[in-house]
Parts: C-alpha cells; sequence; structure tokens
C-alpha cells in the first residue's frame, strides 16, 4: 500500500541502507508528556496487543535486518516501502501446487510512483513470500501465542492443514525504512485491501508510533477519557498486533522528526528523571497483513484510485 511519509526538515541520512550524514539533534517539546513503554492502565482498546518484554531475539532481528541488506530491497536508499505479495490459491493435497510467483513493489520517498515487478527469487518454496519471512512467521507465532487469546493466534497464524478445497488466505508484507527525521501519517490500514490481524515488527532504531481513536474527542475533554491517544515507544525488536477496534476504530501513525522523548524506566536508569531523549537511528519495520480476496492484484483501477487518495506529503512538519 502507498502510504504518506513524512519528512522533517534537513532529514539526515544514515549509513545503514544509504550514504549517510550525522544527525543533528532537535528536542522538540513533548518532554511533559513522554511516550509511554507500555499501555497506559486507562486506555483500554480491545485487539491492541504490545508488550515491550514479549520481543524477537537479538539474532533473529539481526538476520532480518542482513537479509533485507543483502536483497537490496531499499535500493541503497532511494526506496523506502516496499510490498512483497502473496498470492492466494486453491488448498490442495499435494504441496505446493497452484502457486504463483510473489510480486514485489517498490516505492520512492514521495511514493509518486511504485513500479511492481515480478520477483523470481519470492517463489522457491511452498510459499510465496521470501524464506526470512516465512522464519519470521513462525517465530512471531511462538512468541506471541502464549501472550495473546487464542482466537487472536487463530486469525494471525491459521492453521490451514486439512483444509483442503479451502481458498489459503494471501499475506502482504510491507518493509519500511525510516532514516531519522522520517515518519508516516495516521491513517487505519486500507479497509477494501487488507483482513483484520496486523503485525508490526521494528527493527533497528526504536520510534515513537502514535495511536488515536478514529474520532476523537476533543483535547482536554474529560467525556472519554479511556478514548486518549497514546503514543507508544517501540522498542527494537518489538511487536505490535492491531486486531479488532485496534485495526478498524484507531489510527497509527509516526511523527516526522529525529528523536523523541521516553518515558524513563527506573530499572535502566539511576536518575530519577521523568524522561529522557532517545535520538532516532534507522528503522525498518515489517509488517504483516491479510490481503482481502483479490486485493492481491496489483496494478488494477482499484490500485490507482487508491494511489491518488495517498499522495505522499513531504510534509515539512514535525508534528
Ligand atoms: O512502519 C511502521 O511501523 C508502520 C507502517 C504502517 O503503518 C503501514 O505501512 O501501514
Ligand atoms: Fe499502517
Amino acid at each position: 500500500m502507498l502510504m504518506s511519509r513524512e519528512t522533517a526538515p534537513e532529514s539526515d541520512n544514515d549509513s545503514l541502507f544509504g550514504e549517510g550524514e550525522g544527525t543533528t539533534s532537535d528536542q522538540p517539546a513533548g518532554i511533559l508528556s513522554p511516550a509511554r513503554r507500555r499501555i497506559p492502565p486507562n486506555v483500554k482498546v480491545e485487539g491492541l496487543y504490545f508488550d515491550p518484554d514479549v520481543c524477537l531475539p537479538e539474532s533473529v532481528a539481526l538476520d532480518l535486518l542482513e537479509n533485507i541488506k543483502a536483497k537490496d530491497y531499499f535500493r541503497g536508499g532511494t526506496v523506502n516501502q516496499l510490498m512483497l505479495f502473496e498470492r492466494s490459491y486453491d488448498l490442495v493435497s499435494s504441496d505446493g501446487v497452484g502457486l504463483s510467483q510473489a510480486e514485489l513493489a517498490q516505492s520512492n520517498l514521495r511514493g509518486e510512483s511504485a513500479a511492481v515487478a515480478s520477483s523470481g527469487e519470492m517463489a522457491s518454496s511452498s510459499t510465496t513470500l521470501p524464506p526470512f519471512l516465512v522464519d519470521l512467521l513462525s517465530v512471531l507465532s511462538d512468541i506471541l501465542r502464549p501472550h495473546i487469546p487464542e482466537s487472536t493466534s487463530d486469525l494471525l497464524f491459521p492453521d490451514t492443514a486439512g483444509q483442503s478445497g479451502r481458498r489459503k488466505p494471501a499475506r502482504q508484507a510491507i518493509l519500511n525504512l525510516y532514516r531519522p527525521g522520517e515518519g508516516i501519517t495516521p491513517h487505519v490500514d486500507l479497509l477494501k485491501r487488507f483482513g483484520d490481524g496486523i503485525i508490526i515488527v521494528s527493527l533497528g532504531s526504536g520510534t515513537v508510533m502514535q495511536l488515536a481513536p478514529v474520532a476523537s474527542p476533543p483535547s482536554g475533554s474529560s467525556l472519554n477519557p479511556e478514548k486518549e491517544s497514546v503514543d507508544l515507544w517501540l522498542e527494537p525488536r518489538s511487536i505490535l498486533v492491531l486486531e479488532k477496534e485496534a485495526r478498524y476504530g484507531w489510527t497509527h501513525g509516526i511523527p516526522a522528526r529525529k528523536g523523541d522523548w521516553v518515558e524513563n524506566d527506573m530499572m535502566l536508569s539511576e536518575d530519577d528523571d521523568k524522561a529522557i531523549w532517545v535520538e532516532r537511528g534507522v528503522r525498518v519495520s515489517i509488517t504483516l497483513r491479510w490481503l482481502l480476496p483479490g486485493a492481491e492484484i496489483v496494478g488494477g483501477a482499484d490500485e490507482d484510485s487508491e494511489m491518488s487518495d495517498h499522495h505522499h506529503a513531504q510534509s515539512a512538519s514535525t508534528m
């Protein structure tokens, strides 16, 4: 999906995926309401799962980044968003029959165009996502299962064995590259294209994700206090799950800035400051979601209309 990607003024490069310069720190207001490390108890959102302690092992995260770098998906940093589409197919008893190649779409910083190319390397096994993403899904399933309801596990990691004759749902994986100063406009993932159950994995740098109810009460309103927005600190290697109300009734976005005020973790720091300033580095996220039937066909009329809906703002705001 093309989504508005935002850039703060004078955004710096970083050397992980492109040519880099240094990072300048700027510390906008926010110290008074730093990002939270956990979902605060007063924020009750059905289907929102996030626990900084439930995260990918270091070795898995490094492996993912190495794979992404080796495949040069971001084309040396000239592309910042990449989509991999699994094809839906009829489940059959013999493994792998009826599969076609995954498709690959990339877009540049402003996302004015998306190139779609068929990629032979994607179709190497009995699924059409590249092996490192297939492996990631099984790691995620093991890690998340003890911490999310069974119905959510079934939604995210369905067991298709014995489902012969049914249509296997297809996933889309989107990789996003963020250099310091870059973000993504608050949005609800496209309703007509994606189903319920979204997993977002953070690699490299941490960042702040702003979650806000779709119809926000005026700020300061005490009418609906539990519907307050929340700025959530996504720790490197952390895993965020959006389902139900969290997927359909809340927006998620990342403010375009070079660092974040984050609630101090008294366990980690000796001083008793309420907040610490964390400079952003390069972050790569992997978002995994379900394609609705027919949505795996890229480049059709529907895609064109959505492209114009989601023009990439090169916003100057640091939100
Ligand atoms: O990069 C992220 O963490 C979020 C990406 C996202 O929301 C999207 O691509 O729809
Ligand atoms: Fe999204």
